[in-house]
């Protein structure tokens, strides 16, 4: 009996040409689709294609079923570039970041998050960002999340103003969830349904107890404690605010958006 030839280096390449050659026509088959899903959608309505809850479900199932020697980072990088860029397609928009000395990590995890085919557009506040995304309703923003130099989050939920509708990255390698890195912001008129996670504007008279895992943004201004909190969809803005408050008095508790729970590996 003779033992099986190993393949040769040849045979191994024409294998990845092959997979190579059929990812490709899987990638352009997703194109056509993407082609009859404009007209099916009507994008045209409300100014933008971005849909948060889809993406979300299409990332999250991908993770769920991923296995083997490449990086599970990997997998959602590649499809953060397949997803925003179809969506760039459907209608074409600008991601507004706050890009400084500060945020020299904005570019990356903005390039992570929208891949290379988006256009950015550089700022040097949160403010600013809000103040565009208000204008140009089928624009997204990407505001860093954390300790703040001012609560821009008040600014969000307003009349025509934008809301919270993703985090980034979509996913967070840790045993327990570790706060998110930016928001997402856009257009109210983006449909945020499905979506499990609330976002809520808390003002508070005394200092947050900002160590609870509902914060992910904290701001002081004029002697008023802000914070940016998240908890479940169905809870109301009074039950997630309590958590964050510790005992004190909340002030005002806002909804200012929704987000879909980071994906942890
Ligand atoms: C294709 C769609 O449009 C966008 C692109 C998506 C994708 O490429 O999978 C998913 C959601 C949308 O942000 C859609 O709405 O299904």
């Amino acid at each position: 009996m003779t033992t099986p030839k190993p393949p040769s280096l040849a045979d191994l390449r024409g294998e990845i040409d092959r997979i190579d050659a059929a990812m490709h026509d899987l990638l352009m088959e997703r194109g056509r689709i993407i082609e009859t899903l404009i007209e099916v959608k009507k994008t045209a309505e409300t100014g933008s294609a971005f849909r948060p809850a889809r993406e979300a479900d299409v990332v999250r199932r991908l993770v769920k079923n991923h296995q083997g020697l490449l990086p599970v980072e990997l997998i959602v990088q590649i499809w953060r570039q397949i997803i925003s860029t179809f969506t760039y397609v459907q209608s074409p928009h600008s991601v507004h970041v706050v890009m400084g000395p500060e945020q020299e990590d904005a570019r990356g995890l903005a390039r992570f998050h929208f891949g290379f085919g988006v256009p950015l557009v550089k700022h040097s506040s949160a403010g600013s960002v809000v103040s565009a995304i208000g204008r140009e309703r089928g624009d997204l923003g990407l505001i860093g999340l954390g300790a703040a130099a001012e609560p821009w989050w008040e600014k969000l939920g307003h009349e025509g103003q934008p809301i919270g509708m993703a985090t980034a990255p979509a996913i967070a390698r840790a045993a327990s969830p570790r706060p998110p890195q930016a928001l997402v912001i856009g257009h109210p008129s983006i449909d945020t349904a499905g979506l499990d996670t609330r976002l809520v504007a808390i003002r508070l008279p005394a200092p947050p107890k900002v160590s609870v895992d509902a914060v992910i943004a904290h701001a002081e201004k004029d002697g008023k404690h802000y914070v940016l909190a998240w908890g479940p969809r169905e809870a109301d803005e009074a039950e997630i605010a309590r958590d964050v408050a510790s005992g004190q008095t909340v002030e005002e508790a806002r909804t200012v958006g929704y987000t879909a729970k980071p994906i942890a590996a």
